[in-house]
C-alpha cells in the first residue's frame, strides 16, 4: 500500500464526515441519526447545567424554594431528555448495529477483493490486507460513537452554559465563550502534524502485520535456509519503527494537551478571579458566580483532553483513507457479451503487456494459436513470460494491446464466473485451506455431491492415500499438517479440476519437484485430467511435453518457434539446443565434474 507523503494534504473534516457515511453503508442515516443525536444530548445537558445559575439565585441567600422548583423540574428533564437521547444514540453501538455494520465492510472489502484485477491484488502484502480488513474496519467504526460522544461533551456543552451565561451576565460569559475560540487555532496548529502522524502509524501497522504474517508462513523455508535471522532482525526492524513512530505521536500530543491544560486552569482562575471582582462591585449575582464555579470545574477536564480526542479522529481519518483506497480499485471492465463461446481453442492475437509501473514490456506482439481438445507446451527461458501468458488468459490483467478469444469470444466480454468456469488451473504449489479433505476438492464444485467428489478423487489417484488418512475424506488438513507429501497435494489439486470439469485446463509443470513415484502417480492423475481439454502446460523439463500437439517456445515476450518436438529438433534452432543441454545435464552425477 502506499507509503505516506509527509506533504501529503489534510483531509477536511466533511471528506472524513463522507467517507465515514459511506463505510456506514446501509446504515449511514443511522449512524448519521446518532451522531446528531448526541449532539443534542450534549446542549441539553449543556442548558440542563445553565439552569443552575436561575437556581442559585432562587436559594442563595433567600433559599426560596418555590422559585427553585421551576428550574429544578427544567433541570431535571433536561438532564432526563440528554440521557435518553444520548441512551438511544449510542443503541447504534450496544443494539449491535456497529458489529453488524463492521461486518458488512468487511464483507464488502472482502467481495473487492474477489473483483479487484488479481494482478493489483498480487502486488499487495497479505498482512497488509489483513489490517486493513481488520484494524482499520474496527479502527474506523468502533470508535466513532464514543469518540463523538466525548467530543460532544467536551466542546458542545460547555458552549451551551457559555451561551446561556452570556444571559445572565455578559462579561462572565464572554470570558467563558473566549476560551473556545483558543481551541480552534491550538487544534488547527497541531492537527496536520496528528493527521501525518496517524497516517504513518496505520502505515507501520499495515508493515510490521504483513511482516508478521510473512515471517510466520516463511519460517520452514527460513529454517531451511537458515535465514531466520536476517528476516527475525526485518520483523525486529519493523516492530522498532512501529515504535518510534508510537513514541513520536506521543510526545507530540503531550506538548498541545499541556499547553491546553494549562489554557483551561488559566481560564478557571480567571472566571474565579474576575467573578469575585465583580461580586465585590455588587455588580454580579454571587449565585451567578457559584453556578459558574460548579460549571467550570465540572467541564475544565474533558476540555483539556480535547486535543487528545482530536488524535483518535485523524486515527479514524487514516482507517478511513485506507478503506477507500482499497474500494476505489477499479475491476477490470467487462465488454458487452456476446455469449458463451462454442468451442475451446484459445488465441493469443498481438498482445503486449507490461506489469503495472514497471516501464517494459513482458509480451511484445505475442501471438498464438491454441487449438481445442490440444496440448500446447509453452518452453523457454526463465523470465520469458511463459507465466504471464496464462495470467493473462485468466484475465488477472489486462493487455495494453492486442487481445485473447477463447473460441472467437473476446474474454474480456465474459464475466469473471464465466471465464473462470471455463479454466482449470493446477499450480505446483497447492493450496489447501485449513478444512476437510472433502471440502477442500468440492470448492471446484460447491453443488458436487459426496459421489461425485470421490469420484473425483478416484480419478485423479487420491482416493487410496485419502481412505489411508485417519478420518478418510473427513480428515481435517490442518490436523495432518505436513503429512500430506508435494505429490499427494498435487493429485489433490488435480482432483479439484476434475470435479470442475471445465473444458480448458492450465498446468504448470507439476512433476518438476518430485520423486519417481510421486512423479508416476502425479503424470497419470494428469493424463486423465487433459483429456479431451484444450491444454496449455508451462514446461521446464522438456522431456515431459515431448508429446505435446504444439510447443511454442518463447523468448523475450513472442513465439520465436513453433511446432512438435520431432519437427523442432529437425529445425535444429532455439528448441533443439535446449533439448540438447537437458539431455547433456540428465547425464550428470552430484560429485562428478
Ligand atoms: N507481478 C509482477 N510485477 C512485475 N513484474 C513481474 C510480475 N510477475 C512477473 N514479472 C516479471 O515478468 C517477467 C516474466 O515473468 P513470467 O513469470 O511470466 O516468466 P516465466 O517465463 O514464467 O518465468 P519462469 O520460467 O522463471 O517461471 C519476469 O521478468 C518477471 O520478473
Amino acid at each position: 500500500m502506499s507509503t505516506p507523503d509527509p506533504g501529503q494534504r489534510i483531509t477536511p473534516l466533511r471528506e472524513t464526515w463522507r467517507q465515514l457515511m459511506t463505510s456506514a453503508r446501509s446504515r449511514a442515516p443511522r449512524l448519521r441519526a446518532s451522531l446528531i443525536g448526541l449532539a443534542l444530548a450534549a446542549i441539553a445537558q449543556g442548558l440542563a447545567l445553565a439552569c443552575l445559575m436561575p437556581l442559585f439565585q432562587a436559594l442563595i441567600p433567600s433559599a426560596n424554594w418555590r422559585a427553585a422548583l421551576p428550574w429544578l423540574l427544567a433541570m431535571t428533564g433536561l438532564m432526563l431528555a440528554s440521557t435518553v437521547i444520548r441512551w438511544w444514540a449510542q443503541g447504534f453501538d450496544y443494539r449491535g448495529d456497529m458489529v453488524r455494520n463492521t461486518h458488512e465492510l468487511r464483507s464488502e472489502l472482502g467481495a473487492q477483493l474477489r473483483r479487484i484485477p488479481l494482478e493489483v491484488l498480487q502486488d499487495k502484502r497479505a498482512g497488509g490486507v489483513n489490517a486493513t480488513l481488520l484494524g482499520n474496519v474496527d479502527e474506523t467504526l468502533s470508535y466513532i460513537l464514543t469518540i463523538a460522544n466525548m467530543m460532544a461533551t467536551a466542546l458542545l456543552t460547555p458552549l451551551t452554559v457559555a451561551l446561556a451565561a452570556l444571559w445572565f451576565d455578559w462579561r462572565m460569559g464572554l470570558v467563558l465563550l473566549l476560551v473556545f475560540p483558543l481551541l480552534i487555532p491550538l487544534y488547527r496548529w497541531r492537527r496536520p502534524a496528528y493527521g501525518r502522524g496517524m497516517r504513518m502509524l496505520a502505515d507501520a501497522h499495515e508493515r510490521t502485520s504483513a511482516d508478521i504474517l510473512e515471517y510466520a508462513q516463511g519460517l520452514p523455508v527460513l529454517r531451511a535456509t537458515c535465514r531466520t535471522g536476517e528476516k527475525a532482525q526485518r520483523l525486529q526492524a519493523s516492530l522498532v519503527h512501529l515504535e518510534k513512530i508510537q513514541t513520536i505521536g506521543q510526545k507530540k500530543g503531550a506538548k498541545p494537551n499541556l499547553i491546553l491544560a494549562t489554557v483551561m486552569e488559566l481560564a478557571t482562575l480567571l472566571v474565579v478571579l474576575l467573578g469575585t471582582l465583580f461580586v465585590a462591585q455588587g455588580s454580579l449575582d454571587i449565585a451567578v458566580l457559584a453556578a459558574l464555579m460548579v460549571i467550570v470545574v465540572r467541564f475544565g477536564e474533558p476540555l483539556a483532553t480535547f486535543v487528545l480526542y482530536a488524535k483518535v479522529i485523524d486515527l479514524i481519518e487514516a482507517a478511513l483513507g485506507k478503506i477507500d483506497a482499497l474500494l476505489a480499485i477499479e475491476p477490470l471492465p467487462q465488454q458487452a457479451s456476446p455469449g458463451m463461446p462454442g468451442e475451446f481453442s484459445i488465441d493469443f492475437i498481438g498482445v503486449e503487456f507490461a506489469y503495472a509501473g514497471q516501464p517494459q514490456s513482458i509480451l511484445r506482439g505475442f501471438s498464438a494459436q491454441l487449438p481445442a481438445r490440444r496440448m500446447s507446451a509453452l518452453v523457454g527461458p526463465s523470465g520469458s513470460g511463459k507465466t504471464t501468458v496464462t495470467r493473462l488468459l485468466m484475465r488477472h490483467a489486462d493487455p495494453q494491446a492486442g487481445w485473447v478469444p477463447i473460441g472467437g469470444v473476446d474474454i474480456r466480454s465474459l464475466s469473471p464466473e464465466q471465464l473462470n468456469g471455463l479454466i482449470s488451473v493446477v499450480f505446483q504449489d497447492v493450496y489447501l485451506f485449513d478444512d476437510t479433505i472433502l471440502a477442500n476438492i468440492r470448492m471446484a464444485r460447491p453443488d458436487a455431491s459426496d459421489e461425485e467428489v470421490e469420484a473425483a478423487a478416484r480419478a485423479a489417484y487420491c482416493h487410496e492415500f485419502i481412505t489411508r488418512l485417519p478420518e478418510g475424506y473427513q480428515t481435517r488438513v490442518g490436523d495432518i499438517g505436513g503429512r500430506l507429501s508435494g505429490g499427494e497435494r498435487q493429485r489433490i489439486s488435480i482432483a479439484r479440476a476434475m470435479l470442475k470439469n471445465a473444458p480448458i485446463v492450465v498446468l504448470d509443470e507439476l512433476t518438476a519437484a518430485l520423486d519417481t513415484e510421486s512423479e508416476v502417480a502425479v503424470q497419470r492423475a494428469i493424463d486423465a485430467l487433459v483429456r479431451e481439454r484444450t491444454v496449455i502446460v508451462i514446461a521446464h523439463r522438456l522431456s515431459t511435453i515431448a508429446a505435446a500437439d504444439q510447443i511454442l517456445v518463447i523468448d523475450e515476450g513472442r513465439v520465436v518457434e513453433s511446432g512438435q518436438h520431432a519437427e523442432l529438433l529437425a529445425a535444429n534452432g532455439r528448441y533443439a539446443r535446449m533439448w540438447q543441454a537437458q539431455q547433456s545435464v540428465k547425464h550428470w552425477r552430484v560429485g562428478e565434474s
